[in-house]
């Protein structure tokens, strides 16, 4: 048994669903098609739930989700739409009709989460229309987490009991179901952070034991930096699972991050294909060792903050202090992307946050002079040397250097 992963650009349009049609119909195999929304319906309807959360109007990006997908309805089935798609945005109207709650992480999941049922239930109605019959399965049903809406944490024993009962290939040969969306244990929508599809195939290919997960992308593969940052990447043929994790942790968007952990676990491999080739070989990510391999890889994680934090008395930062930094990041659920100590200063870098960021500021301010700046951006480079640090350095300024052994990290103000 297989799980296939089709990203929002594999999904983007008529034409785009018509061709991973024909990738499904190459595969003889047992296999569970795990979908995201389609294009870049998230952004649209993060957009939708911001501005209906602060009160402001949503006609417009409303209207234009809308259009979007019903083009993409109308160019799938011409005059014979099937009834069931009718009724799509309800859920949706409902929702925006309704006051929202104080809790935006709450409500973001509720909004955001349509994108992914919007595409699985145009998909499978597609499918219905084919000789190709995909089994519709609402992973909400299956996917199981606690209730950190926005970027929830899977409860594995239930999800794979779940996962087990639900897919078991008896009646049907090919299952369909949302990537990215989930459910806690009390029946409320949630999610496994932004670009989480790829984690939720790589859990459903690990609680059931797939033969490989494949996630059918943009790209020729997994490549030595980003191909939309530089033109000559070139891609990596193989890659062992350790080395994926620490491109993905260090912010190479091609995988999410979470991915590689439950696939590691039971021996299972990734391989990420391209839908514009797919006759053509993608990476193997797998039990391979590379760990001679010098090949510089380069990782560039963009919208960054940068904060400087004193001390308020002429006193060093102590521990005491940075326990306390670190209790509040945790508090926030804040990651801390690098860090860095002078005698002067502690610097960390943290993503652009929303909400959170004014309170976390606020409140380090009542007890440490604090500066920041949001424009900055890390830059990544794996087994570098003098000529691939050159190639990225170039003018800018260097805010902070780190170097191990293996990997070089460079903060900067983000080129524009
Ligand atoms: N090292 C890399 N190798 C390949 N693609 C990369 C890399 N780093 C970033 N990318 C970007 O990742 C994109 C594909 O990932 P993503 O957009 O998340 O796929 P999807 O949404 O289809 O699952 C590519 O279009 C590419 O610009
Ligand atoms: N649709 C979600 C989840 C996802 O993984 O999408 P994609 O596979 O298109 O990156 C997002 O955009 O964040």
């Amino acid at each position: 048994m297989l799980v296939y992963k089709f990203g929002g650009a594999s999904i983007k349009d008529a034409s785009a669903i018509k061709e991973m049609v024909k990738i499904v119909n190459q595969c003889d195999d047992n296999l569970i098609i795990v979908v995201s929304a389609m294009g870049k319906t998230t952004n649209r309807l993060e957009n939708i739930a911001r501005l209906w959360f602060n009160g402001k109007d949503i006609e417009t990006p409303l209207n234009e989700l809308i259009d979007y997908h019903q083009n993409i309805i109308s160019d799938l089935f011409e005059q014979n739409v099937p009834d069931n798609l009718n009724s799509i945005y309800e859920s949706l109207w409902e929702k925006l009709r309704s006051t929202p709650s104080l809790d935006f992480n709450y409500e973001y999941d509720q909004i955001v989460s349509i994108g992914e049922l919007l595409s699985t239930k145009i998909i499978a109605s597609y499918f219905n229309i084919l000789n190709t019959k995909a089994h519709y399965i609402d992973i909400r049903e299956v996917i199981r987490t606690d209730r950190n809406f926005k970027q929830a944490g899977v409860i594995w024993n239930l999800t794979k009991r779940f996962a087990l009962e639900r897919f078991t290939f008896e009646n049907y040969k090919i299952y369909l179901t949302q990537g990215f969306i989930a459910a806690s244990t009390n029946n409320q929508t949630t999610t496994l952070g932004r670009e989480g599809s790829d984690y939720s195939a790589a859990l459903l290919a690990s609680a059931c034991n797939a033969k490989k997960l494949v996630v059918w992308k943009d790209v020729p593969g997994i490549m030595n930096a980003d191909p939309a940052w530089m033109s000559d990447a070139q891609k990596i043929d193989a890659l062992s699972y350790q080395e994926a994790i620490e491109l993905t942790y260090y912010g190479a968007k091609v995988i999410h991050p979470k991915t590689i952990k439950p696939l590691q676990e039971r021996g299972i491999p990734l391989i990420v294909n391209s839908f514009i080739e797919p006759q053509k070989k993608g990476s193997f990510i797998g039990n391979v060792d590379d760990s001679k391999s010098t090949l510089p890889v380069y990782i560039r994680k963009q919208n960054q903050v940068l904060i400087s934090i004193r001390p308020k008395t002429p006193e060093f930062l102590a521990e005491t202090d940075i326990s306390h930094i670190f209790k509040l990041l945790s508090d926030m659920h804040i990651s801390v992307q690098l860090a860095q100590m002078s005698a002067a200063s502690f610097t960390i870098c943290i993503d652009q946050i929303e909400y959170m960021f004014d309170p976390f500021i606020a409140e380090l301010q009542e007890h440490y002079h604090v500066k920041f700046n949001d424009n900055a951006e890390i830059i990544t480079i794996r087994n570098y040397n003098n000529e691939s640090l050159g190639k990225v350095l170039k003018n800018n300024d260097v805010l902070i250097e780190q170097k191990t052994r293996k990997t070089a990290q460079i903060v900067r103000f983000m080129e524009n």
